[in-house]
């Protein structure tokens, strides 16, 4: 008798379907990302753009033939999302040169109050991922909106900040970025922190890193240098062209397939936190497990105090911001 089959993945399953909303910088890389990266077979745009979506969905579709096997569609017409198993939102306005993410939260609440209802008539048990900024207060307001459970609505937090700080850590200590664990944690924004003391290279705690031949030590100067440059690092990418959007796109496309494929991925997404440490109904990013049901609880990572005060300002920032909105 044969042995049972297993059931494959949900990534590979031909029924997965992702939905993203806003198909400008953001959202049109995030699709490329996603198809490259085999992430979903069905990617969905949906845009108020007309011409502009038709446009990424043909540039998409003529690049079929070199990626795994998937179909794309476009539309701006809610529909296209009917189905999905995740929807990410990257509609809205971005930073102009020297605007802070939170001088978008006018505007971005607005949209989401607006398209957010349509969405949950076509999807309402597609998994919700947040990226348009100021994404944790955005991901708060959208809670509060959808009345959808926090494991099934999260924000892509500071996954992107993460991917940067170990890139940073990389090149200066000489070693993979694949091999740098380190997380970047509160707000996606400019009170984040760098969790210095859970971080560790290759199995050695990042703080007691002595350097290679040829590569520093990562002084406290030097850590220093690196959390600055990571708060910086979109404001110097939008400086020079107007947007980011691959590193968001692939960390995009990362949370997606955590979800669809049912992963358990520890990543640092934007979730409601009850109870954390004394934090409290406040969306930011702590490390979590992300897996097919969504935001499937949070990693209780240990804290240093001055972490744990950093995480307090971010979560007060926050807190404050959204209060200004009537959250
Ligand atoms: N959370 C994160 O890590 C990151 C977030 N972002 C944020 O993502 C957002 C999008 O950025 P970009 O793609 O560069 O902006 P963009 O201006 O290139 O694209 C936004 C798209 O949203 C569409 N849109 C506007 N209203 C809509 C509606 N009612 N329905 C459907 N689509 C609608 C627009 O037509 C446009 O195509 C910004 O808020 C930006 O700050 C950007 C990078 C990283
Ligand atoms: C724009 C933005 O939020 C980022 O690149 O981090």
């Amino acid at each position: 008798m044969n042995a049972p089959v297993a059931a494959p993945p949900a990534s590979s399953r031909s029924t997965t379907k992702l939905a993203i909303v806003g198909a400008g910088a953001v959202g049109s890389t995030m699709a490329y990302a996603a198809l490259m990266r085999g992430a979903a077979r069905t990617v969905a745009l949906l845009d108020i753009n007309r011409a502009k979506v038709q446009a990424e969905v043909l540039d998409l579709r003529h690049g079929l033939e070199f990626m795994p096997p998937a179909t794309v569609e476009g539309s701006d017409d809610v529909a296209v999302c009917a189905g999905a198993d995740v929807v990410v939102f990257t509609a809205g306005a971005k930073q102009k040169p020297g605007q802070s993410r939170l001088d978008l939260a006018e505007s971005t609440i607005g949209l989401v109050r607006t398209i957010l209802p349509g969405l949950l008539d076509v999807a309402p048990d597609a998994t919700y991922v947040m990226v348009t900024n100021p994404v944790d207060i955005v991901t708060y307001a959208a809670l509060k909106v959808s009345g959808l459970p926090p494991h099934q609505l999260f924000g892509s937090g500071t996954v992107l900040d993460s991917s940067r700080l170990r890139h940073l850590v990389a090149e200066h200590c000489g070693v993979a970025v694949q091999n740098v664990h380190a997380y970047i944690a509160g707000e996606h924004g400019d009170s984040e922190i760098p969790l210095w003391s859970s971080a560790s290279i290759g199995g050695v705690p990042l703080l007691e890193w002595q350097g290679r031949p040829g590569f520093g030590p990562l002084t406290a100067s030097v850590r220093e240098a690196i959390a600055h440059d990571v708060v910086r690092s979109a404001y110097t990418i939008i400086e020079g062209k107007g947007a980011t959007n691959y590193a968001v796109g692939l960390a995009g496309s990362r949370i997606v397939e955590a979800i669809l494929g049912d992963e358990r991925r520890v990543l640092p997404v934007s979730t409601l936190l009850e109870n954390f440490y004394g934090i409290d109904d406040v969306c930011l990013s702590v490390p979590a497990l992300v897996d097919r049901r969504g935001c499937d609880g949070r990693i209780d990572v240990p804290l240093s105090n001055d972490e744990y005060d950093g995480l307090k300002r971010s979560a007060t920032a926050l807190k404050e911001a959204a209060r200004g909105f009537g959250f």
